[in-house]
């Protein structure tokens, strides 16, 4: 039906879809998917995964490695942890990265005190705020919190430092309570307020409803930390923003607590189908595979084959009808350019799968000359043993050279009243002796 006031979408340049013909959506003011920061807590929430185990210079390795990715923030693990990991803290915030390094504390001044004695431009506190924490973890009630965070905030603070205050368990904690700590806290001068997935409950409605009621309690940034439990990490780091958030805690490969949090790569993919401008300007997305390959050999596992922009499929196009509308326009079956990542594109078309467009790409390639006729030909020869098999590239390239050279070699053209079969059998035995 023809709406009145619709522009006509222009199928070559997809900008001229109109985001939303009847005037802006109030809530596109609010959304920051265009604005967004990292916290990158491979070297805090990613030393919580099962593998684990960074030496000193793997750490500095790693740091250095995401400050050169561009990432804005790096979390480092709280210094209270161990001898060592104070003095890797120290370490890192020597190397005079351009990204600010922080470090995560329990919401206590034992912790704050060692904390801000280590160099680091920032702390993030935590403390749960639900019914499971006050009751399992620490034991502490909200009138309990609420003077501690005050307590804590107020001496960081004083130390001209960056401060974060997150609610640990936000999903699952009191939304009055929540509400009345974040807007204490916001009201003492924190630089961001943090809302905590810790168990990885939440859905992408709820996470956008908590962050625009908690945008009309304060004034600060809003930073959000997403688990992976039920699968939707990304989904709600992205809605996050659409609601206002405007930092995420990523790790590379999602490494944390059980099966993780939001995957820096992942996320990138997300946001660059987003806004694919201000994601190139900030982060050097060709480093990204280099990037985690250190952390994948780091913590010995492998790169999921389905990983976002690195999983060794995540460009290669296999069914016939797909491998045709690529080589016309990539853009017809993928939403990311491997351009932007440094990686490449593949068809792959040894397979029953394929088609004669794909194995006439391979034909041109090969540097041979055959007639689409003869392609759909050779084609449904592949398709004959990829029935029987699976192919590789060799096979491929086999059964397209032997049928080139059968149908180039003079013997083949029929003979009047001949039979191109026989000629066909003559020709390669020929050849063959
Ligand atoms: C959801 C998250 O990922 S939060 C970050 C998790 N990170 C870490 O745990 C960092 C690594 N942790 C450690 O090295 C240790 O747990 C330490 C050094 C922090 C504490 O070690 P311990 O004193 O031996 O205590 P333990 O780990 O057994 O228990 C946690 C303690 O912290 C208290 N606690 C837990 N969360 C908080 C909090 N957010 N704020 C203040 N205190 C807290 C608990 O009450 C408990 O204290 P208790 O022993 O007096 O009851
Ligand atoms: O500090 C935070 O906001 C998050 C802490 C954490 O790792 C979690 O709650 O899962
Ligand atoms: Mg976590």
């Amino acid at each position: 039906m023809f709406v009145e006031g619709y522009k006509k979408v222009s199928e070559e340049n997809p900008k001229h879809i109109q985001a939303n013909p009847y005037g802006p959506n109030p809530s596109d003011y609010l959304s920051n998917v265009s604005n967004f920061q990292l916290i990158e807590s491979t070297l805090r929430e990613g030393e919580q995964f099962a593998n684990s185990f960074f030496t000193t210079e793997k750490k500095l390795e790693i740091a250095k490695a995401l400050d050169d990715f561009g990432v804005d923030y790096i979390e480092l693990t709280s210094p209270v942890a161990s001898e060592q990991s104070r003095a890797d803290c120290e370490a890192i915030c020597k190397l005079g990265l351009k990204a600010k390094i922080l470090t995560h504390i329990r919401c206590h001044m034992d912790d704050a005190k060692v904390a801000v004695e280590t160099g680091v431009d920032g702390v993030d506190v935590v403390i749960g705020t639900s019914q499971f924490l006050r009751q399992y973890s620490h034991g502490k009630d909200m009138s309990y919190i609420t003077n501690q965070a005050i307590e804590v905030i107020e001496f960081v603070k004083s130390k001209g430092i960056e401060i974060r205050f997150s609610s640990e368990d936000s999903f699952r904690s009191d939304l009055v309570d929540l509400l009345n700590i974040y807007r204490t806290v916001d009201k003492i001068g924190v630089n961001r307020v943090g809302i905590a997935d810790t168990v990885g409950c939440a859905n992408p409605r709820q996470v956008y409803e908590l962050v625009r009621t908690l945008k009309t309690v304060v004034h600060c940034d809003i930073e959000c930390h997403f688990h992976n439990d039920t699968g939707c990490s990304i989904a709600n780091a992205y809605t996050a923003l659409e609601g206002g958030a405007r930092l995420i805690d990523v790790s590379v490969l999602g490494i944390g607590e059980r099966n993780g949090i939001t995957p820096l790569g992942g996320l990138m993919a997300r946001m660059i189908a987003a806004d694919r401008e201000y994601v190139l300007s900030k982060y050097k997305l060709h480093k990204l595979r280099d990037l985690e390959t250190l952390v994948a050999d780091a913590v010995q596992v492998n790169i999921p084959f389905n990983n976002p922009i690195t999983g060794f499929c995540a460009f290669t196009h296999k069914a016939g009808i797909h491998a045709k509308a690529i080589l016309a326009n990539p853009s017809t079956y993928e939403i990311l350019k491997p351009s932007d990542f440094g990686l490449t594109r593949y068809i792959h078309f040894a397979n029953r799968l394929t088609g004669w467009n794909a194995i006439k790409s391979r034909v041109d390639q090969l540097n041979l000359h055959l007639t689409d006729t003869q392609c759909k030909e050779v084609t449904a020869k592949i398709k004959r043993l990829g029935d029987i098999r699976p192919l590789n590239i060799d096979d491929v390239d086999s059964i397209i050279k032997d049928f080139h050279a059968d149908v180039t070699t003079p013997a083949l053209r029929p003979t009047e009243g001949g039979d191109v079969e026989e000629a066909h059998l003559d020709a390669i035995k020929k050849r063959k002796l």
